[in-house]
């Protein structure tokens, strides 16, 4: 049987991929008799149970069900009491789903674009505590960044060393790089503004620093207090001390799509500035959706523009997921050829010089989509998750990744059974 589009669509948003159980060609899952479920059994009598989803019951063999503790939806696993079995897919682009060549080719051509491996860099202790009422406290801070490296995530961007009084909440900068001074198993970014700010985090420790421009001229002057141009002149200040120290420098370009001042912002603006961070020598250059006003139509406009001037290997994204759009820009992003993509734990963030920023993609929601691409990232969800509910749990609020919250309340639903 032909997959059509609608049926293959369906099978992207809804399917839980349960791989000892799906045959070649098995209709049902065009049909969507797939489509959501835990399943579970208990002890030696074997109990099994399944939930059902639009009242059909799943057509899988008894050797299918997942034994014990463990559910797993999308691609991700999910540990229930405790126990934990890692399973991701042996092989990307849905080939775990059917051997029919059809939907396989079909799978392919669609999804043969996407990198094999994606890059995340996480901001949260630093795009997400930025914005926060309330300074959180630096253990806080530190334990925060311990749990999200013992997650697997290779670059945690640690802090910035701005200026006290702009940016109080992140006043501690030093004190943060003291204590993960040893923390070995990723990298840790400081944002910098200028040469003080560069000066202050290489004497705190600090082996990579990011320096951050606009392609709004009125988003740099509420951010960091001057034009674009005299921005680019005191980032190649800063790059050009730190390529004697031989510390590589990230460069952000913020309000690549919109500006909460200026509106829409024109492609050749971002592919300008990005071209400018480039020849200064930066390694890799995040272009920040600052306020989540993009779509796919306006991002793949504007990454054509920079793709014109700056290698795709040097490219990052970082969106906000300000209108619901975060993911599909990344997916997008991803069929452009960019491997690098930023997020941050449970959706924290935005700017505090931004107006109507809300928080960035929730690296959760991140993760969870590209284990379902049978995407490469090394990332433990469920750490990053425990990461997410440590931090909402000090901020006294429910986190803003949606699969954290659905996997939540699977646990909870599955503990009941
Ligand atoms: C750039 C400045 C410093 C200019 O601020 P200014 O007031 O124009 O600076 P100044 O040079 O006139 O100095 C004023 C005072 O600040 C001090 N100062 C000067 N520099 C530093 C420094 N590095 N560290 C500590 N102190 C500093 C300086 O020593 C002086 O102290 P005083 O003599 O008054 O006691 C200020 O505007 C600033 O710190 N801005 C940072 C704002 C910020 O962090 N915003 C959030 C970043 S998020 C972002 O940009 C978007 C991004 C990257 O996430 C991507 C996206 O989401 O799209």
């Amino acid at each position: 049987m032909l997959a059509s589009k609608k049926a293959f669509d369906k099978l992207c948003r809804r399917c839980i991929p349960f791989p000892s159980t799906i045959n070649s060609g098995d209709s049902c899952l065009l049909q969507g008799h797939i489509s959501f479920g835990v399943s579970y059994s208990e002890g030696a009598n074997d109990t099994r149970e399944t939930i059902y989803w639009s009242g059909q019951r799943r057509n899988v063999s008894p050797a299918g069900f997942l034994t014990l503790t463990h559910a797993s939806i999308g691609g991700n696993s999910l540990e229930i009491d405790n126990h934990c079995h890692d399973w991701h897919m042996s092989s990307r682009h849905y080939n775990f789903l059917s051997n029919d060549k059809s939907i396989r080719g079909f799978s392919d051509k669609v999804l043969g674009s996407i990198p094999e491996y994606v890059k995340i860099v996480e901001v949260g202790p630093r795009d997400g505590l930025q914005n926060e009422k309330d300074v959180v406290p630096t253990p806080v801070k530190v334990e925060l960044i311990r749990m999200l490296v013992s997650s697997g995530l290779p670059v945690v961007e640690a802090t910035s060393f701005v200026s006290p009084k702009w940016v109080p909440q992140l006043a501690d900068a030093k004190d943060v790089m003291a204590a993960i001074r040893d923390l070995e198993g990723a990298r840790f970014p400081v944002l910098t503004p200028n040469l003080k700010g560069f000066e202050a985090a290489v004497a705190a420790g600090a082996k990579e620093v990011a320096i951050f421009a606009s392609a709004s001229e009125s988003f740099s002057k509420s951010n960091i207090n001057c034009s674009i141009e005299d921005s680019l002149g005191r980032y190649n200040d800063v790059a050009l001390a730190a390529s004697k120290l031989s510390i590589p420098v990230r460069g952000y370009i913020s309000c690549v799509v919109g500006c909460p001042v200026e509106g829409m912002i024109s492609p050749s603006n971002v592919a300008y500035v990005a071209k400018r961070l480039c020849d200064m020598g930066c390694s890799e250059i995040s272009l920040g959706d600052t306020i989540g006003v993009g779509t796919p139509g306006t991002v793949i406009p504007m990454l054509g523009a920079v793709l014109n001037v700056v290698p795709v290997d040097k490219l990052a994204v970082h969106f906000h997921d300000t209108y619901g759009q975060a993911l599909s820009n990344i997916l997008a992003s991803l069929h452009m050829g960019i491997n690098t993509v930023d997020s941050s734990v449970s959706g924290l963030g935005g700017c505090p010089y931004a107006k109507g920023a809300s928080g960035n993609v929730a690296t959760e929601d991140v993760v969870y989509m590209l284990n379902g691409l049978g995407v490469k990232t090394n990332v433990d969800l469920q750490k990053v998750i425990l990461a997410g509910n440590f931090i909402c749990k000090h901020l006294g609020r429910s986190s803003g990744s949606k699969t954290a919250i659905a996997l939540s309340k699977i646990t909870a639903h599955a503990s009941k059974l």
